[in-house]
């Protein structure tokens, strides 16, 4: 059983894609926000397309999206049901010319994904789901397929890791697993095709022991839990997506419910962080 508002949903995936196309290659203003992340007229583009998309979708549920993010936490605190959303996630790929961005709208109820959607602009291939749903990989045109994540690796242990964002424990965490699985893959894909990864089960772990921010992470948070996998903070629990001053995560951990490791990575990564 899917939810009554997903299709629609990654109806505006797609237009938001097709919002920031014409961009993609071309010569591009970047702008520094507060935080020093780039912005540019694509993410300003994909926005307007899903704010307004989603508002008349449904009106009474609130749009907290990357680029509209200055809402008072006061306000934000009473939403039970809210979009959270990230435009254009990777915008440091996009601006590269590669195709690893993504447009990410998650549904949040009671601070837990109910659930995701995650597009690929340049392939038009759209990845959704949501914890007890399933989760499916659907490419233009094509009939969507199932996808769940591997209990164990094919061949090689299976790492993803940003491919520009890291830190020391990070570091020291890629080394543990290399110790521990011998024969160990890195994987390095920008934005949130990271968890898409897992969830179609061409990977085994994504540890970021390194910021993100919370729309950064729960569309594809969806994703991978509709696929049999978790995401976790390092005391163990799903990384959850209550109202809080600033829209920091904490350190995580992506990787299949049943991975028989997971307690040993827990364990490590709270010892590291
Ligand atoms: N220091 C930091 N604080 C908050 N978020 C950060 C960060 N460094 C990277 N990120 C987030 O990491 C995302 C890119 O992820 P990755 O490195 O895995 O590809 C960025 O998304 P945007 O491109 O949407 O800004 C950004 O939000
Ligand atoms: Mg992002």
């Amino acid at each position: 059983m899917t939810h009554p508002l997903l299709p629609a949903v990654i109806d505006l995936v797609r237009q938001a894609g097709e919002a920031i196309l014409p961009f993609w290659g071309g010569d591009l203003a970047v702008t520094e926000k507060d935080d020093a992340s780039p912005v540019t007229a694509a993410d300003l583009a994909a926005h307007k397309v899903l704010d307004a998309g989603l508002a008349a979708l449904d009106g009474g549920i609130p749009v907290l999206s990357e680029e509209a993010a200055n809402i008072p936490l006061a306000e934000r605190a009473a939403w039970q049901r809210w979009w959270l959303v990230d435009p254009l996630d990777g915008t440091k790929e996009f601006i590269s010319g590669s195709d690893e961005f993504t447009v990410n709208v998650a549904l949040v109820e009671g601070g837990r994904v109910v659930f995701g959607v995650v597009g690929m602009p340049v392939t038009g291939r759209c990845y959704y789901g949501g914890a007890g749903m399933g989760a499916w990989c659907q490419d233009v045109d094509e009939e969507p397929f199932e996808v769940s994540v591997r209990v164990a690796p094919d061949e090689a242990f299976t790492v993803v890791a940003s491919k520009r964002h890291s830190s020391p424990a990070q570091e020291r965490l890629l080394a543990w697993l290399a110790e521990r699985f011998g024969d160990l893959q890195l994987a390095s894909i920008g934005s949130s095709l990271k968890f898409c990864l897992l969830a179609e089960g061409s990977a085994d772990c994504y540890p970021r022991l390194a910021p993100t921010s919370q729309w950064d992470t729960a569309a594809a948070q969806g994703v991978l839990e509709g696929a049999g996998g978790e995401v976790l903070d390092l005391a163990g629990k799903p990384l959850a997506y209550e109202a809080r001053e600033g829209f920091l995560n904490p350190s995580f951990l992506a990787l299949p419910v049943a991975a028989e490791w997971r307690a040993e990575l827990i364990q490590l990564a709270r010892a590291l962080d």
